[in-house]
């Protein structure tokens, strides 16, 4: 093991929008005993937090004030989990759309990768951690005990995606979502800093033909066998 954490090991989850990598880490945070951190959720907070303030997504100094002054923190609910900015539930209000095209536009930045790498570091080191996002693996903990890379067709990610917007009653088309995974891999893949890449080290897993309990069987065992714990079977 590559360090010595106090409450257990690192799992880094990686992977395009609608891979499944929330609803996975959920369910194997809660098999394991383990604090699940939803990176994506906190470059959200931001985004939002920057939305309100007018800051532009390109103003690099506007950006680095503003997380200075920013605490994020998740607290549970039952079994969901709530985000607060500066103390304010913002669960809902970050979920939108509108706020996940901007969020990968202000993740780009260094000064927001900068801030939020240090939160998350000091979040996680202690292990006994599932943190899910874009470069984890690959930046975050790079020393992370267990990595998975989880991806899907966009075609899949976006009629998953089509499918939650629908129950929400959004008017959207399956083409038009499709169209907007497609965008967010571009930006997420292409950007300079910390770009979505799959660690070298890591388990690569596609869901696409997968059901959600067929990905969790797998990463639950690949933990379990790194723990030492064998095969759940
Ligand atoms: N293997 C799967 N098969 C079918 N639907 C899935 C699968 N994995 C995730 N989903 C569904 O796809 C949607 C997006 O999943 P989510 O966990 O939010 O992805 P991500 O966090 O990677 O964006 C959710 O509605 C989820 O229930
Ligand atoms: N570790 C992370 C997590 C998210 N991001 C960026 C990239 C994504 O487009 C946005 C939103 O991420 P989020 O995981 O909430 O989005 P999805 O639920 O996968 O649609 O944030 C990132 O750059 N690095």
């Amino acid at each position: 093991m590559s360090a010595v954490r106090t409450n257990g090991v690192i799992v880094a989850i990686d992977g395009p929008s609608g891979a499944g990598k929330s609803s996975l880490t959920k369910l194997l945070a809660q098999r394991l005993g383990y604090i699940h951190i939803d990176t994506g959720a906190m470059f959200r907070a931001v985004a939002l937090m920057s939305k309100r303030a007018g800051i532009a997504s390109d103003d690099d100094a506007g950006l680095a004030e503003l997380c200075r002054g920013l605490e994020v923190n998740f607290v549970r609910d039952g079994d969901s989990c709530r985000v607060l900015a500066n103390g304010e539930d913002v669960s809902r209000e970050i979920r939108t759309e509108e706020i996940g095209l901007l969020t990968s536009a202000i993740s780009a930045r260094k000064p927001v990768r900068e801030a939020l790498l240090t939160m998350q570091r000091a979040m996680g080191a202690k292990g006994g951690v599932i943190l899910e996002g874009r470069d984890i693996g690959t930046v975050v903990f790079p020393d992370a005990e267990v990595k998975f890379f989880l991806s899907a067709s966009a075609e899949e990610r976006g009629r998953r995606r089509y499918l939650e917007l629908a129950a929400r009653g959004d008017q959207a088309t399956l083409e038009e979502t499709i169209a907007k995974v497609i965008q967010r891999d571009q930006q997420d893949e292409g950007r300079e800093h910390a770009p979505l890449r799959q660690a070298e080290d890591a388990l690569a897993i596609d869901s696409t033909t997968l059901s959600i309990d067929e990905v969790l069987a797998v990463m639950e065992n690949t933990v379990r066998k790194r723990l030492g714990q064998g095969d759940k079977g």
